[in-house]
């Protein structure tokens, strides 16, 4: 299952850190920004090596792998065994129980939170045909599509970006993917529109990166990855986690999240919405925050704010509505 011998690039020779990755084109250009970083950090040499996933493998509804990390476990599993000493995960694949021994090292800065809409001619979410066939993965966008529009009809499909975005010279009207990705493979120019959160509320972590390793990390690269990880991301990503974890909800839950912070607030949003779009819970938090002071101090209040909002919408019957299985 892992193709951990597989050095894609090795100019560094023997003593360099490795960097695993999943195969993917987005996650290998994920994992080169990371390792960019770390370089221009001062992390020494690095190679990357490929490391195939279960989630890459399997071919049955990304859906019904529900999410027990099926992106992450390989991932890990290279981390304990010592074939790799730093892994790039994209944040809102990762569970959120932490795993023993491991340790999220850096969150670096994010990148565009949003989904977006690409579809045939031109087409936005108001002005997509009535009945129009709208591809997703994803329960959590298949939810807020049918309750922006119940009209449409949303088709379930997986495989990567390239993949999904082929479907739309195919059989579908329009997918719908993560702003981050397309930038990424330098596919932004495909999206018809960038989707307004307050249709379609991110994924938790959506737009983000993890960076995964071993408990102890040696020098230098325990100070190259304190240098790429970034705060303000942080701080979001764990409210936004928290309340997920909260809600007993996994990285496939019909669930939105997005914290921004903003003048020392920090404000958290979120949605559990029923699949078939009938019904949703939505609230938001905020409290004040501030990111200049004590670090663990920031981070424990971005999860009081994730929890009290979890509990919030736990007690209006979100739990129902977040373990819901397509
Ligand atoms: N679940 C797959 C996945 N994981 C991360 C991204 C894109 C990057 C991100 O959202 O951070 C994608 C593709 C997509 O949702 O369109």
């Amino acid at each position: 299952m892992r193709e951990t011998d597989h050095v894609t690039e090795n100019l560094a020779g023997p003593s360099s850190w490795v960097l695993g990755t999943r195969g993917s084109d987005l996650a290998r250009t994920q994992a080169g920004q990371v390792a960019e970083a770390l370089t221009a950090a001062g992390a020494g040499p690095l190679e990357m090596r490929i490391v195939r996933t279960e989630g890459d493998v399997t071919t049955g509804s990304l859906a019904s792998l529900g999410g027990t990390g099926v992106f992450a476990g390989a991932l890990r599993t290279a981390l304990k065994a010592g074939t790799a000493d730093v892994v790039v995960h994209s944040l809102k694949d990762l569970p959120t129980t932490p795993e023993p021994g491991l340790r999220i090292a850096a969150v670096p800065p994010r990148a565009d939170v949003r989904d977006a809409l690409c579809a045939r001619n031109g087409w936005t979410l108001a002005t997509l045909p009535a009945g129009a066939r709208v591809g997703t993965g994803s329960p959590r966008r298949a939810a807020l599509l049918r309750l922006a529009r119940p009209d449409l009809e949303v088709v379930d499909i997986r495989g990567n970006v390239p993949t999904r975005l082929a479907r739309t010279e195919n059989d579908l009207d329009a997918v719908v993917l993560a702003m981050a990705g397309l930038v990424r493979l330098g596919l932004e120019a495909r999206a018809t529109e960038v989707l307004d959160p307050a249709d379609m509320l991110p994924a938790p972590g959506q737009g983000a990166l993890a960076v995964e390793t071993r408990a102890e990390v040696p020098e230098p690269l325990a100070g190259a990855l304190a240098v790429v990880d970034d705060l303000p991301t942080l701080v979001a990503v764990t409210a936004e986690r928290q309340l997920l974890a909260s809600l007993e909800a996994g990285c496939a839950a019909p669930v939105g999240a997005l914290a921004t912070v903003e003048s020392g607030v920090l404000t958290l949003e979120a949605i559990a919405a029923a699949i078939d779009g009938g019904r949703a819970l939505r609230s938001s938090q905020r409290t004040s925050i501030d990111l200049d002071g004590d670090r663990e101090a920031a981070i424990a209040t971005a999860r009081r704010l994730g929890r009290d909002l979890g509990l919030e919408l736990l007690g209006q019957g979100a739990g129902e509505l977040a373990r819901a299985r397509p």
